[in-house]
């Protein structure tokens, strides 16, 4: 049996953290302030224009309101001091979006997410927000909310439903959705994330409803700032992006990759306490190569196969210069199933001009060392006393290995390239070897050993002997009877680690690592696995998945006012702005965190 715990000890942490911090939450009374461009609803039914009556201050309406002003192309700054309309006086040549400030009442409150609270609202905001007769009589609690959205959800019994029941909830209600999420976040993560967020973007073509996030695709080459300044939300602190050329261990989902930033971004405010106006999903769609999606009828993203090379790196760099241009220095930019080679260029391109890290790469490799160094507590020996063999030799395996390596060292005072002599990768030609350095690409260099050429797992397996095993490969059912049995030949715990996702792509499950390796096994995976029943005795695994540590990184680099993720600590920010150190920095963490408690209007 293992569990994970430094990592559980951190989704442990997180969850009290965001509990208290809902126990002392401000109490503050808020109007539900909307904003909308003239050119659509402005001044729509039941909506009241009192910009001049609200008493809400200067600084919440500028929280509250996107006041864009758009710079022409050429320019970089914005000039002067802008008002609440967003207009800036010291450059009145620029062209400014009109955006206008009002309060949602009526109708459109119901229909605002961000302010809903459905059958909550008391008796005396149906009357101060003409909501009288558009709700039933009924006043309900956030809680009885809660325990009947979760009744509801019980009765599906396909999971994808379920996802789709929470999307719409996060449209209707997003203080609902975040306490549900929040309250219940062992039985809601599966849903809202791995496993069944990747079957949601298989199929997010046809459960399309509205856009969660931003679609930048070659269309907008060349105008990119201005499409960011299209989203509502001026006040970005986390961007997810993507292009979707590897979405969990499904391979090319184009546009459709969409559901990942959501469903990471809905971690970084269930557990990570962002608040949910500070995130941002975006998809960058250069192309599929997927024949499949380019031939579905519903796909909506760009049919034309996927653009490399200078037309790519160009419309990567655009993007990234405008985040920076328009968010400023701070803004957290977590790249997210990007495909190797883009996705290890990226990382190394802006790591020294923007605050960026790699969740595949650099995410997944924290948590699976947290859960290394758990579980040799069981086996009883070192770090360095191990051998590692990865089946899989991209980002999150050499990402995974590298990190280890740098552990070894620091623990031993042996040289990295020591170090990583203990570890062995094995990709889709057979073992990583000195023979083949040559045709290697760069990031799987440095683990070309000397050693005769292997081509199978189980070969690889019965000539290195490990004693820890992991599966990176986003490859399922590669861990067979016999790579378990040969495991469990020579190891008295073998330790294996299936860290492909979603389920459909995991190395084995949970049963077959625990059934053939007779029980012996130290197992978790990268997605979730139930309980299992061996001879008698249950065991449960622990779940080796980056969900353990973006969200608690994320709030940190933000809190810290971090404008970089340091190099080889991963963990670490350096150059925290924020000074000077808050004295108790779990109560200064707490007090930033997002709490989905209902506000009071007025
Ligand atoms: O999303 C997840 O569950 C973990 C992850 O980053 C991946 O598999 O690419
Ligand atoms: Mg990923």
């Amino acid at each position: 049996m293992i569990s994970l715990n430094g990592a559980t000890t951190y989704l442990n942490n997180s969850i009290a953290g965001v509990s208290k911090s809902l126990s002392h939450s401000q109490r503050r009374v808020q109007a539900p302030v909307i904003v909308s461009a003239l050119s659509s609803n402005n001044n729509g039914p039941g909506e009241r224009n009192v910009t001049l009556l609200m008493e809400t201050t200067l600084k919440e309406m500028r929280e509250a309101s996107p006041v864009v002003a758009v710079e022409p192309k050429t320019t970089t700054v914005g000039g002067g001091v802008e008002d609440v309309y967003g207009e800036d006086r010291a450059s009145e040549d620029q062209p400014i979006t009109p955006w206008t400030v009002s309060v949602a009442s009526g109708y459109s409150l119901l229909r605002d997410p961000h302010h809903n609270k459905g059958l909550a609202f008391s008796e005396k905001e149906r009357d101060a927000h003409f909501l009288r007769g558009l709700l039933p009589p009924v006043v309900v609690s956030h809680d009885l909310q809660v325990k009947k959205m979760m009744h509801n959800l019980r009765q599906y019994q396909v999971p994808l439903q379920q996802y789709m029941a929470m999307m719409d909830l996060q449209e209707m209600n997003e203080r609902l959705f975040y306490k549900l999420l929040i309250d219940n976040v062992e039985e809601l993560l599966p849903v809202v994330y791995t496993p069944t967020v990747g079957e949601a973007c298989q199929k997010y073509g046809s459960i399309f409803r509205r856009p969660q996030g931003l679609f930048i695709s070659l269309k907008e080459k060349g105008r990119i700032l201005e499409v960011l300044k299209n989203w509502p939300q001026r006040k970005i602190q986390v961007i997810v992006v993507t292009d979707g050329e590897r979405i969990l261990g499904l391979g090319d989902l184009g546009c459709q990759g969409m559901g990942i930033p959501v469903g990471k971004l809905s971690l970084y405010t269930a557990l990570g306490g962002i608040r949910p106006s500070a995130c941002l999903p975006i998809t960058i769609d250069v192309g599929t190569n997927n024949e499949k999606l380019l031939n579905d009828e519903f796909y909506i993203g760009l049919r034309q196969r996927r653009a490399t090379g200078q037309e790519y790196a160009e419309f990567m760099h655009e993007f990234m210069t405008a985040v920076k241009q328009n968010y400023g220095e701070k803004v957290l930019i977590q790249f997210e199933d990007f495909a190797n080679h883009n996705a290890f260029d990226l990382l190394s391109k802006y790591s020294n001009t923007h605050l960026v890290f790699n969740d595949d790469i650099q995410g997944t490799a924290s948590v699976v060392l947290a859960g290394l160094i758990s579980s040799l507590k069981l086996v009883g020996r070192t770090l360095a006393e191990q051998t590692f063999l990865f089946l899989g030799a991209g980002e999150a395996g050499t990402g995974i290995a590298e990190l280890i390596a740098l552990e070894m060292s620091k623990q031993t005072g042996a040289p990295v390239e020591e170090s990583r002599k203990k570890i062995w990768l094995v990709d889709s030609k057979g073992l990583i070897v000195s023979s083949r350095a040559e045709s290697l690409q760069h990031f799987k260099k440095p683990w070309a050993h000397e050693h005769q050429p292997v081509k199978g797992l189980v070969d690889a397996v019965k000539s290195i002997k490990p004693t820890v095993l992991i599966g990176s490969s986003g490859a399922g059912r590669t861990f067979t009877k016999d790579v378990i049995e040969a495991m469990s030949s020579f190891n008295e715990k073998p330790i294996i680690l299936a860290l492909s996702n979603p389920t459909s792509q995991s190395e084995c499950t949970a049963e077959e690592a625990y059934t053939w390796s007779k029980g012996r096994a130290i197992f978790a995976s990268g997605s979730p696995f139930g309980p299992v029943e061996y001879n008698g005795k249950v065991y449960l695994s622990g779940q080796a998945n980056n969900a353990y540590i973006f969200p608690g990184l994320g709030l940190g680099l933000i809190i810290s006012g971090a404008i970089r993720v340091h190099d080889d600590m991963l963990l670490v920010a350096c150059l925290a702005t924020r000074l000077p150190r808050p004295n108790d920095l779990i109560a200064y963490a707490e007090s930033c965190m997002y709490s989905p408690n209902y506000r009071n209007y007025r």
